[in-house]
């Protein structure tokens, strides 16, 4: 079978195939050994097929698509969008990780700001992909840094992975965090002072 989507862990190449992602699940539930026709299972492959399109739809999107309104405020200090909640997939066994980003910057002085919304957008483009949680965080991090091209950037992620839950090495609850710090917040004072907002309640 010829394989028309490659990934260079950046981003898609090809489109969703929603038929063969519904073939896929349908050889999947035989493997399993479910009964793909019986009565509950029936639409299954079609649903699982329509969810997995969404789930990954971050596959089919650039930063650049959601980062689009950018202003210029006047404001060259930190803005810091806290708790935003992350869905994800782990790349290794294709479970869910869950938990929450914290993303901040400190414009450049004349520099651009955007809405803060576009934050939380950024988050869920670089989440609906498959994906490892360091690389989730580092992803974010580096595309607020090319486009709004800020003084500095921070970036936590705080997630539990399922597959870590519910299977393997089962340890429900624990949590891990990544982090990415770029430009100016590397600088120790202000590091310390996004990291003290952030992990304040
Ligand atoms: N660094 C990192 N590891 C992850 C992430 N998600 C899952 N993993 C780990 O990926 C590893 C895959 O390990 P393998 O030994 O190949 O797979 P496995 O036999 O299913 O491993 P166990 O989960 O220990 O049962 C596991 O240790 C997972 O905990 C992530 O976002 N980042
Ligand atoms: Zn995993």
């Amino acid at each position: 079978m010829t394989d028309p989507v490659t990934l260079d862990g950046q981003g898609p190449i090809g489109e969703f195939d929603e038929k063969r992602a519904e073939a896929a699940v349908r050889e999947l539930l035989i493997a399993v050994g479910e009964d793909p026709d019986r009565e509950g299972l029936r639409e299954t492959p079609g649903r699982v097929a329509r969810a997995y399109k969404e789930i990954f739809a971050g596959l089919h999107q650039e930063p650049e698509d959601v980062l689009t309104t950018t202003f210029d405020l006047g404001h060259d200090e930190m803005v810091l969008v806290k708790d935003i909640e992350v869905f994800s997939t782990c790349e290794h066994h294709l479970v869910p990780f869950r938990g929450v980003a914290h993303v901040g910057y400190i414009p450049a002085t004349s520099g651009k700001i955007t809405g803060l919304s576009k934050l939380a957008r950024l988050v869920d483009v670089y989440a609906r992909r498959p994906q490892v949680q360091e690389r989730l965080t580092t992803q974010i991090a580096e595309s607020l840094m090319e486009i709004l091209e800020p003084r500095g950037v921070v970036v936590v992620v705080e997630c539990e992975h399922m597959c870590m839950s519910m299977r393997g090495i089962r340890k429900p609850g624990a949590k891990t965090l990544t982090s990415a710090v770029r430009g100016q917040l590397r600088d120790p004072a202000t590091r310390a002072e996004a990291m003290s907002l952030i992990m304040a309640g």
